[in-house]
Formats: C-alpha cells, structure tokens, sequence
C-alpha cells in the first residue's frame, strides 16, 4: 500500500487563539507546546501528512491560517482548492463561537466549492475541569452545527482527545464526496464559465457548436453539441 489514492487540501480558520495551529501540530506530529512557546500564525502556514483509511492512502495538505485579521493576507489563496475546512472555537471564550458566523461568510465569500466539508471544533475541552469554566455547552454548539450543516466535535489539543477523529472524519466525508476531488465527477455548474462558443457548419442543414468552458474544479473543457437537439456530439 503505497500509492497515494488522492490529496486533499484542508484549511483551518477561526479566531485566534482557539487553538488551530496546537490542533495541527497535535495530529501531524502528536506533540503540544507549552503556551510561552507558542506564537500566532502570521499570513499562513501548512503541514502535509498522510493518513490510511480502509487500506487507502490519502496525503493530507493542512494549511494553518492566522486568526488575527492583521496577520491574514491573500485570503482568496487559502481557501482556493480545499475540499475541506475545519473551524475551530473555544469553547471557554463565547465570543470565539459567536465570530463562527464570520467565519462562515468568508468562506462562502472565497470558497468556490458548495460542496466543501465543513467541521466545527469546540477546542479546549479539558480547561472545563481547570482554571476556566466552559462558556458554550456541547449542546449549543451541536445545534449550531446542525443549523449549518456541518460535521461536528469538541476537542483537547492539550489532551488529545477527538483531535484525530476530527482530521478522520472530515478526510472521510471528503471520500464519500468524490466530485470534491475526482476531475471526471466534478460539477460543471458550480464555478464553471463558458468563455466561447463558435459555430461549425458541417453542410447547409447540419451544425455544431463547440463550447470552451473555463471551470476551477476541472481545469477547461471543450465540448461540441448539436445546437438542435442540445445533445453532446
Ligand atoms: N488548555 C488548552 N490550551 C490550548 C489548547 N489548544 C491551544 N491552547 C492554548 O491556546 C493558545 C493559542 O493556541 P494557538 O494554537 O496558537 O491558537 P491559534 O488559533 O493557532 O492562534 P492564531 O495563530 O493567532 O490564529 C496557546 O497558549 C495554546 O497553548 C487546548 O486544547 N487546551
């Protein structure tokens, strides 16, 4: 089993200091850095890491973005090919969940994909037990979920806890969604722009046209059609 079955292109977003680049560095290197050691995300960074599910090897491409507005530049860039993006809060700061709704509009703003898997994380789980008390219960963040149509799980970089389950459960849902990442499936409506069309005459009562459409999913495609019936020919 070495042959990469496919590569997807994650991206991790939500405000700073929820946690996004401890999440990453947890499931790519199963490793924690003490909070004097950690420093904010500036512009974008990214981690690759492959990972086996049902016999399959899948190579992951995370890209760790900046929570701080300051830090966020070429935006459009980040969000350009992911099949999947993982939105992180924290669940002992309910001002972090209430920004999700930003979060959403950026990426319905440069995502071009409808079919993008979403997941929303509720980090930071094990300071419920500490020194901070959990300011949004699984419940609340469940039913948010549910109204947007997103996957869902709470989780502890420090501890571990639901880290790779939420990697695993976002690669598969990507799997089960194959016009996400197989150019022969993908949709040819959503994103896609005929750019030119010109006619062939074939005879006086037979022509086609040939269709140059320009999609982000499939790269281009030329089509030819009889203009009569609308069929391919
Ligand atoms: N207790 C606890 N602290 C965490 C957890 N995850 C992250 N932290 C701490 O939260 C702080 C911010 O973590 P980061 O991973 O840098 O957050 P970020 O979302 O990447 O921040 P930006 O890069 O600014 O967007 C650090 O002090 C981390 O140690 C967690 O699961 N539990």
């Amino acid at each position: 089993m070495t042959d990469v079955e496919a590569t997807f292109k994650l991206l991790m977003i939500g405000d700073s200091g929820t946690g996004k680049s401890s999440l990453l560095l947890r499931f790519t290197d199963d490793a924690w850095l003490q909070p004097d050691e950690v420093a904010a995300t500036i512009g974008v960074d990214f981690k690759v890491k492959s990972m086996d599910i049902d016999d399959k090897k899948y190579k992951l491409t995370i890209w760790d973005t900046a929570g701080q507005e300051r830090f966020r530049t070429l935006t459009s860039s980040y969000y350009r090919g992911a099949q999947g993006v993982i939105m992180v809060y924290d669940v002992t700061q309910r001002e972090s969940f209430e920004h999700l709704s930003t979060w959403f509009n950026e990426l319905e703003t440069y995502s071009s994909n409808p079919l993008v898997v979403k997941m929303i994380v509720g980090n930071k789980v094990d300071k419920e037990t500490g020194e901070a008390t959990r300011q949004v219960s699984r419940k609340e963040g469940e039913a948010f979920a549910k109204r947007m149509g997103t996957l869902f799980i709470e989780a502890s970089a420090k501890t571990r806890a639901g880290v790779k389950d939420a990697f695993v459960e976002v690669v598969r849902k990507i799997i089960e969604t194959p016009e996400l990442y197989q150019k022969s499936s993908a949709p040819r409506v959503a994103n896609t722009r005929t750019f030119h069309r010109i006619q062939i005459t074939k005879s006086h009562n037979s022509s086609y046209e040939l269709i140059f459409r320009a999609s982000e999913n499939t790269g281009g495609t030329v089509t030819c059609r009889d203009p009569k019936s609308g069929l391919d020919a």
